[in-house]
């Protein structure tokens, strides 16, 4: 049976105002499967860390939570050999997430172990070095810090397995990048552009088979999409972005991508060695809908910014936070391939992120 040891970095994605009734902490979530089918109470109860409630068995994968970080601490289990932090533990979990406290609250339940500083570096490289001969470990980070990126450096080094949400780790410096990619096959990153939609999976497979991707326009901002819906509908600018910081569209701060900088990053992501264009870009000001241009193969040049779009065109039909992006390659060359839908928010990141941690299997597989 495949195992993946997990050690997520970052449990957030819950309302600002969360409450019992559109909480994990008050509603008896059995599984993920509820997501999918969910009563409109549950709805929101799909976040990063109720996203392994009940899928220690997931399609044959055993997924085995062993530790969780907030920005101050992390729970840990005591033996990262035998044990996981169980359904009850998670539901404590979210609970406390949910309700805005750390996870130091959870110093006595269920016999976890609780670490704050530079303890938490030191814990995590010891189930690293621990787990790297017998298992592996993947570390999920669901954070959006430029902090853990050192520590992604050194369990990279150690054969770890990555799984980023966070766009910051690929966008921060390019040696940062350089050796976070430089074992291909052990990180994934899809959230990060698209949340949940397979945009990198799909450039990946178009390259991979030979055929050369000339341009690729999209609008990449979940958030911007939403606030420009909604503004149209004739809604005021500040209550729109609170509302969308509330459906978890936003970044932790909204000014990310109210200025642009969020997709920015999403199209460093996809192609690396851009930074002179996110540099460039942070400095042009306000920005509406904004365009990603990539030309030619080797992805020259990386333009954000605003463009007016035909009404009738992909673009222009674009509603609420949805993102679409068209590829224009030797085969999709009159018509693009068009990628389209939900661009942002807390349950369609998550399942890109489960997707991920399943795409990484082959490699636990002993
Ligand atoms: N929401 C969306 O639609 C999408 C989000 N993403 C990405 O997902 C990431 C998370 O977003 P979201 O959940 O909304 O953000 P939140 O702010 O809700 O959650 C961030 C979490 O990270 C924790 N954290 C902060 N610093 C550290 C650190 N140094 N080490 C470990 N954990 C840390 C926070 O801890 P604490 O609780 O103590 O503050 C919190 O639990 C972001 O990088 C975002 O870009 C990607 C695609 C789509
Ligand atoms: N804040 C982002 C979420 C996904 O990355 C957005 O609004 O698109």
């Amino acid at each position: 049976m495949v195992n993946i040891p997990l050690l997520l970095m970052g449990c957030g994605g819950w309302p600002a105002s969360s409450s019992t009734t559109s909480s994990p902490a008050g509603t008896s979530i059995p599984n993920r499967f509820l997501a999918f089918f969910p009563p409109p109470c549950i709805q929101s109860a799909f976040y990063f860390t109720s996203l392994f409630l009940g899928l220690q068995m997931f399609q044959g994968v055993m997924l085995r939570v062993v530790g969780v970080c907030d920005s101050k601490s992390m729970v840990a289990v005591p033996d990262v050999l035998t044990s996981h932090l169980d359904d009850e533990f998670l539901l404590k979990l979210c609970k406390v997430k949910s309700s805005g406290s750390s996870l130091q609250e959870l110093g006595n339940f269920g016999g976890c172990q609780v670490f704050s500083g530079q303890e938490i570096a030191r814990k995590v490289m010891e189930f690293a070095a621990t787990l790297r001969k017998l298992s592996g470990l993947a570390l999920v980070d669901c954070s959006a810090s430029t902090q853990t990126v050192e520590l992604l450096g050194q369990a990279v080094n150690l054969d770890c397995c990555v799984v980023l949400a966070n766009k910051k780790p690929l966008t921060s410096s390019l040696n940062d990048y350089d050796k976070l990619v430089s074992q291909p096959r052990r990180i994934r990153h899809e959230s990060t552009v698209g949340a949940g939609l397979p945009v990198i999976s799909s450039i990946n497979r178009i390259l991979s088979s030979g055929d050369p991707i000339f341009r690729i326009i999209g609008s990449l901002s979940g958030t911007l999409g939403y606030v420009m819906s909604e503004v149209e509908g004739g809604r005021p600018f500040s209550e729109v972005v609170n509302t969308a910081k509330r459906l978890g569209y936003t970044e932790p701060d909204p000014r990310d991508d109210l200025g642009g900088m969020d997709v920015a990053r999403k199209g460093n992501n996809n192609f690396d060695h851009l930074h002179a264009s996110i540099g460039n870009y942070a400095k042009s000001g306000s920005i509406l809908v904004p365009i990603k241009t990539y030309n030619g193969y080797q992805f020259s040049r990386c333009e954000v910014g605003i463009q007016e779009v035909a009404k009738d065109s992909a673009l222009g039909r674009l509603k609420g936070s949805d993102n679409v992006l068209e590829i224009y390659s030797r085969c999709y060359s009159e018509q693009p391939l068009v990628i389209q839908g939900a661009g942002a928010g807390n349950d369609t990141t998550a399942a890109g992120v489960l997707a991920d941690i399943l795409d990484i299997q082959d490699l636990f597989r002993h």
